[in-house]
C-alpha cells in the first residue's frame, strides 16, 4: 500500500523559502535581505560576546542535563519577565504573573494562542494586524482560534493607517483578542507613537478587548531595552491584563537556540496558580518540557551584571547598525533620483524596512539581480552593509525606473 501517494507538495514558506532561494543562487553578488536575522557589517551571522562568555561559564559548570519542569528554568522565567515588564512592575512584585517558557516566540504564540482557545471567556477570535508577521495566521487556526483583521499600514504614507486601525478596534465586539506587535512592526516597520498607543490603549480599554503582545524585538528597535517595551508596559500600568509573547532570538542573537516566554498577568497569585496549571496541559501534549541550554544561556546573561550591561551594548550596536544602513540606503537612492519618496525608509523602524516594490519587481530582482527578500517588498535591513549597498540601491533603482 502506498500510505502517502495522496500527499501534494507544499509550497515554500513566504519568508524561510527565500533564504532557500538565496542559498540556491550561484551568483557572488547575491544578497539575502529575505530572514529577519542580524547580519554584521561583512554580512556573517553574529553571535554576540556576552553569548559567547555565557557559553564558556555554562561549559565550565557541568551542570547536569535533567528535565526542567514544564513550565521551564525558574530563574530564565523571573529574569526574562523583569527584562519584559521592567523591574519595578507592580503586577511581578505581586506575583500576580504567570510565566512559562516557549521555543521562543513562535512556541510562546502557539502556547498563548491555544490556551486563549481553550479559556477565554469573549470571542475565540483574534484580530491580526493588516499586514502581520507571515506566521501569525496559521499559529491562530492551528491554535484553533478563528482570525480578524485590523488596518495598520497606509500604502499611500507608507506609515501608519491610524483612523483606519482606530475604527476597527471600535468595531471589533467588545472583549475582542487583539494581537499587537509591542515595537519593530513585522513586516512594515512602522509603530504607533507614544501618543498613538495611548490612544489605541483608551479603546481597548474602552472595548474590553485583551491586549495580545508579540515582543519579538525588545531592545533591537530603537536600542533601547525600555523605550521598546513601553507599549507593554503602558497597558500594564492603565490595568490590563496582557498576554505576553516574548523572543530572544534576534536580541540575543539566539535564532536556533529557541529561547522565548509566554506570559499573562492575572488577578490574584491565586489565579497566577490556575493559569500555570492550565498553561502546563497546553505544553506537556505539545513538546512535553523546553530545552535546557537556551534558558541557562539566557539567565546567565540577564542574571549577571557585567553580562547584562555587554549584552545592551551589544543590542545597541546592531540597532545602531541597521539605522545607520537605512539612512546610507535612503541617501543612495536619492543620489540615483529612484522615482517615489523613500522618506519611509528613515521613518520605519527595527529590522524590516516596507520599500513599496511590487510582486513583480521583487521577482525581476531576483531573478537578474540576486538580490532575494520576500515578495510583499520587506527587506531586513541587516541584510545590508558598506559592501553592498551601491550593488543594491542601484538595482532597486533600475527595477523602479
Ligand atoms: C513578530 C514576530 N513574532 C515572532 C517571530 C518568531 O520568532 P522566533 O524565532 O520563533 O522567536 C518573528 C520572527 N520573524 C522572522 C523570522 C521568521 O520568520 O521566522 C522574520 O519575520 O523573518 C516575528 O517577526
Amino acid at each position: 500500500i502506498e500510505f502517502w501517494r495522496g500527499v501534494p507538495m507544499g509550497p515554500p514558506d513566504p519568508i524561510l523559502g527565500v533564504t532557500e532561494a538565496f542559498r540556491r543562487d550561484t551568483n557572488k553578488y547575491k544578497i539575502n535581505v529575505g530572514v529577519g536575522a542580524y547580519r554584521d557589517e561583512n554580512g556573517k551571522p553574529y553571535v554576540l560576546d556576552s553569548v559567547r562568555k555565557a557559553e564558556d561559564i555554562l561549559h565550565s559548570q557541568r551542570s547536569d542535563k535533567e528535565y526542567l519542569p514544564i513550565t521551564g528554568l525558574n530563574d530564565f522565567l523571573g529574569l526574562a519577565a523583569k527584562l519584559a515588564y521592567g523591574p519595578d512592575s507592580k503586577p511581578l512584585k505581586e506575583n500576580r504573573i504567570a510565566v512559562v517558557q516557549s521555543i521562543s516566540g513562535t512556541g510562546a504564540l502557539r502556547i498563548g494562542m491555544e490556551f486563549c482557545s481553550a479559556f477565554y471567556p469573549g470571542v475565540r477570535a483574534i484580530y491580526l494586524p493588516k499586514p502581520t508577521w507571515g506566521a501569525h495566521p496559521a499559529i491562530a487556526e492551528k491554535a484553533g482560534l478563528s482570525i480578524r483583521r485590523y488596518r495598520y499600514f497606509d500604502e499611500k504614507t507608507m506609515g501608519l493607517n491610524f483612523e483606519g486601525l482606530k475604527a476597527d478596534l471600535e468595531d471589533a465586539f467588545d472583549g475582542s483578542i487583539i494581537l499587537l506587535h509591542a515595537c519593530a512592526q513585522n513586516p512594515t516597520g512602522v509603530d504607533p507613537t507614544p501618543e498613538q498607543w495611548k490612544e489605541i490603549e483608551e479603546i481597548i480599554r474602552r472595548k474590553q478587548h485583551l491586549p495580545f503582545f508579540d515582543m519579538a524585538y525588545q531592545g533591537f528597535a530603537s536600542g533601547d531595552v525600555d523605550v521598546d517595551a513601553f507599549a507593554l508596559r503602558y497597558f500594564v500600568e492603565k490595568g490590563h491584563q496582557v498576554a505576553l509573547c516574548q523572543s530572544f532570538a534576534k536580541n540575543l542573537g539566539l535564532y536556533g537556540e529557541r529561547a522565548g516566554t509566554f506570559s499573562m498577568i492575572t488577578s490574584s497569585p491565586e489565579e497566577r496558580e490556575r493559569v500555570v496549571s492550565q498553561l502546563k496541559r497546553v505544553i506537556r501534549p505539545l513538546y512535553s518540557s523546553p530545552p535546557l541550554h537556551p534558558a541557562q544561556l539566557v539567565a546567565t546573561i540577564l542574571g549577571d551584571p557585567a553580562l547584562y550591561a555587554q549584552w545592551l551594548g551589544e543590542v545597541k550596536k546592531m540597532a545602531d547598525r541597521i539605522i545607520d544602513m537605512r539612512h546610507k540606503l535612503y541617501n543612495r537612492l536619492i543620489e540615483l533620483q529612484t522615482p517615489g519618496s523613500w522618506e519611509h525608509i528613515k521613518s520605519q523602524i527595527g529590522m524590516f524596512s516596507f520599500t513599496g516594490l511590487t510582486p513583480e519587481q521583487v521577482d525581476i530582482l531576483g531573478k537578474y539581480a540576486s538580490i532575494w527578500m520576500t515578495r510583499d517588498g520587506r527587506i531586513s535591513m541587516a541584510g545590508l552593509n558598506d559592501h553592498n549597498l551601491e550593488y543594491f540601491a542601484e538595482n532597486v533603482s533600475k527595477a523602479i525606473k
